[in-house]
């Protein structure tokens, strides 16, 4: 890992102290700083008015209890999260999780980044992120849905259409944005759409949202293939995770012409060389919510399924990392290279570690952050906040087309930021620096706030 520059090696000194033992927060903050080196020496004002330090400081950081009732009558105690973290652009915006490792340093890394991703879009977001360490996982609909109503009955003091905007992520997904809304709706007594983001199609969602993080993604990485003269076509994928982002990601790379041969779940992967089948893979893991071995059950003996190793030890020309945090290694990113694949590009948050990114950058493999890869969700969800101010409901096609303008120019913003500051083909340097001007830029206008 690089030194700092001394007033950024201050900066992450103090990020150190103030958050004990955050160590997804210090590993996301350490990355954009060391992008910000080439800044500072270009443009010290962002040194000398601390706004540096002022961005690595959430604006507000709220845990809540949230108690509710299982079904068998006993009373279960969850911990909730929402992390506004700036508000610089525009209102708090970023998802929720529900997963049992979600704690408050995972929230601040993940909100630290949504804004500075949110910036990329070009849309007037701020960035927040939120969640609890409740595990959907076994639970009956009518427990996620009490547990949902606990949850935002504190929540909802907390957000606003023109406060902050939560939607989902890792186990929030259309449904308990269902129950979120209902309670939300309830508890103000307003039907106040914009206030929540992924909706069904029949009360207010957009279309698209669904589809967006996954589709933004492969329309990133073909933007990147474009700059090399190649296209999808003929490319072997893998594609880790089975969530909302990677079916996506797998049903756009597929009409693009790649084949996608693995795919993932927290119990294993399977490699099917024929390509994933897509609609197998959405019944299995958004109507049937079973496990990713059951997809090579259905798909017979040429499948092969795997609890043991790593998804990463398929060989591919492409990786969509599209699970979760820190999920490819050094030794993946080794085996990966070894193997050719010559691609990265991030679908979740933050899942290469930074020295899986230093295997990759040392070997020449194109690699996309996910600040800048999979901005195409959040984008979306402003797209919805759009449409929802305005009463208005837009068809597939357009929006699908405003999404994929939406990724061009992020990759056209990175690629020049890169050049500008002399690190050319780093999308790395510059997605940080690109998100880090334009919300540094508004901090300094609106004040020491
Ligand atoms: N949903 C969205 O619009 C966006 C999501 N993301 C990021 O994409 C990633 C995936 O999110 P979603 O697809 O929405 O969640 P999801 O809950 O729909 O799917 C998550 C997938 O990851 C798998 N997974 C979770 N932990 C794992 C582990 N330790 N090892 C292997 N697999 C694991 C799950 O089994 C599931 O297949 C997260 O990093 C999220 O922050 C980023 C941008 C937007
Ligand atoms: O659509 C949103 O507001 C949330 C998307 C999200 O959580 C993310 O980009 O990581």
């Amino acid at each position: 890992m690089p030194e700092l520059h001394h007033s950024l090696h201050d900066v992450y000194g103090e990020v150190l102290r103030r958050n004990p033992g955050e160590h997804e927060f210090h590993q996301a903050i350490r990355e954009v700083l060391t992008s910000l080196e080439s800044v500072v020496s270009k443009h010290p004002e962002y040194a000398d008015s601390a706004v540096i330090r002022r961005l690595c400081e959430p604006e507000r950081q709220i845990i809540f209890r949230v108690p509710w009732v299982d079904d068998s009558g006993a009373v279960q105690i969850n911990r909730g999260f929402r992390v506004q973290f700036n508000s610089a652009l525009g209102p708090f915006k970023g998802g929720l999780r529900f997963h049992p490792s979600v704690n408050v340093g995972v929230v601040k890394f993940l909100s630290f980044e949504q804004t500075f991703k949110n910036a990329l879009t070009g849309m007037p977001i701020g960035g927040g992120k939120g969640g609890s360490d409740f595990d959907p996982k076994g639970r009956s609909e009518a427990e996620v849905m009490r547990f949902c109503q606990s949850f935002m009955t504190e929540l909802f003091r907390h957000i606003g259409e023109h406060t902050d905007v939560p939607a989902g992520d890792i186990g929030v997904g259309a449904r308990e944005i269902g129950f979120l809304f209902g309670q939300y709706k309830r508890m103000s007594n307003r039907y106040e759409s914009g206030v929540l983001t992924g909706k069904g199609l029949n009360w207010g969602g957009a279309r698209v949202r669904r589809e967006a993080t996954g589709y933004g993604t492969v329309f990133f990485i073909n933007e990147m293939l474009k700059t090399r003269g190649q296209t999808l076509d003929g490319q072997r994928v893998v594609v880790s995770g089975s969530g909302n982002v990677a079916i996506y990601a797998i049903e756009k790379v597929q009409e693009l012409g790649g084949t996608v041969v693995a795919c993932s779940d927290s119990g294993g992967y399977v490699v099917d060389d024929k390509g994933i089948d897509v609609a197998l893979l959405k019944e299995i893991k958004e109507v049937r919510r079973e496990r990713i071995s059951e997809y090579a059950t259905a798909r017979g003996n040429h499948v092969h399924a795997s609890s043991e190793g790593s998804i990463w030890n398929v060989p591919c020309d492409i990786a969509i990392p599209s699970a979760t945090q820190n999920e490819l290694t050094a030794g993946d990113a080794i085996t990966l290279t070894k193997n050719g694949c010559r691609l990265v590009g991030e679908g979740a948050n933050m899942p290469a570690t930074p020295e899986a990114i230093g295997i990759f950058t040392a070997a020449g493999v194109a690699f996309a952050p996910g600040k800048a890869a999979n901005a195409g969700g959040v984008a979306t969800s402003a797209l919805e906040m759009q449409q929802n101010a305005s009463r208005d409901s837009w068809s597939f096609e357009y929006t699908e087309e405003r999404l994929s303008v939406i990724m061009r120019k992020i990759h056209e913003r990175c690629a020049a930021t890169a050049d500008e500051y002399g690190s050319p083909g780093n999308y790395i340097a510059g997605a940080n620096i690109a998100g880090f001007v334009q919300v540094a830029d508004a901090m300094l206008a609106l004040g020491v706030i």
